[in-house]
């Protein structure tokens, strides 16, 4: 997919300096609406970096983040949650004593605005959990809804990790290594949900993963970074054919 001219999230000239550290070097890319983007690299790379400047969990130190053509720059990232950007993390940040339905129903209670309580047991009227339902069917997982999060496999984690992030109903999704730590039998499960929400949510994805089999059989593009700089950008097929890509980054064809 080409880019649009109204892009659903932009970085411009995005840095990263700590000490004498330079972590992410002057990184400009433009993720189209509805588009999905692999960001690949070998560790350290910067990839999660770039992740943590998108969403807010960091400051830079040079250059700008736009999301939905408002510069977010400066922004908590509780705000450029609220207006759209959800994120997931490298490490789980579901509640594991509570249910899934219960993981769920707390994300989608802030979108209603009911309080937050957990001691209250859902019921099938209440709005928040009828839509909570309704997230763990579109990952997958309704017959895990009454399971300890903690108790579920890492893919399971995974999906239920993305029901969270929908029922807060984001614009743009960032998913931070989604198949770390998800047994291989678990991975064409967990690629078909992403695919799906993908399609059906019409939401902008960006992934963050090593798995590369995955990253090429899902995205549109693939930006690779290497030494916190964007190396290439473009589709699977003209990445892999990218000399400089096989080079410095992979070593050797793909
Ligand atoms: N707060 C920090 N202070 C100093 N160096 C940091 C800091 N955060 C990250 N780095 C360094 O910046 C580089 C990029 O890290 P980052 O985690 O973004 O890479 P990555 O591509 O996500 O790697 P991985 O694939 O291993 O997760 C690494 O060399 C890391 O050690």
């Amino acid at each position: 997919m080409s880019v649009t001219s109204s892009p659903a999230l932009a970085v411009e000239g995005l840095s990263l300096q700590i000490g004498g550290a330079r972590i992410l070097t002057d990184v400009t890319l433009q993720v189209g609406k509805a588009e999905m983007l692999g960001v690949i690299g070998p560790n350290g790379a910067g990839k999660t970096t770039l992740f943590n400047l998108v969403s807010g969990v960091l400051r830079p130190t040079g250059g700008t983040v736009w999301f939905e053509g408002r510069d977010v720059t400066g922004e908590p990232i509780h705000k450029r949650a609220r207006g759209g950007l959800g994120r997931t993390f490298q490490t789980s940040s579901l509640f594991p004593r509570l249910s899934a339905l219960e993981n769920v129903r707390l994300a989608a209670q802030i979108r209603f605005g009911g309080a937050l309580s957990v001691l209250r047991y859902p019921t099938s009227s209440d709005e928040a959990t009828r839509d909570a339902r309704e997230r763990l069917a579109e990952v997958g997982l309704s017959h895990k809804a009454g399971d300890a999060a903690g108790d579920l496999s890492h893919g399971d984690k995974r999906k239920l990790e993305i029901a969270v992030l929908l029922a807060t109903e984001p614009s743009v999704i960032l998913l931070d290594e989604p198949m770390a730590g998800v047994a291989s039998g678990d991975v064409p499960g967990l690629s078909q949900v992403i695919r799906r929400v993908h399609r059906e949510h019409g939401c902008t994805v960006l992934m963050v993963e090593h798995h590369m089999e995955v990253v090429l059989g899902l995205v549109d593009r693939v930006a690779v970074m290497h030494h916190g700089q964007l190396l290439a950008c473009d589709t699977p097929d003209v990445v892999m054919a990218d000399r400089t890509v096989q080079s410095a980054y992979l070593g050797e064809a793909v």
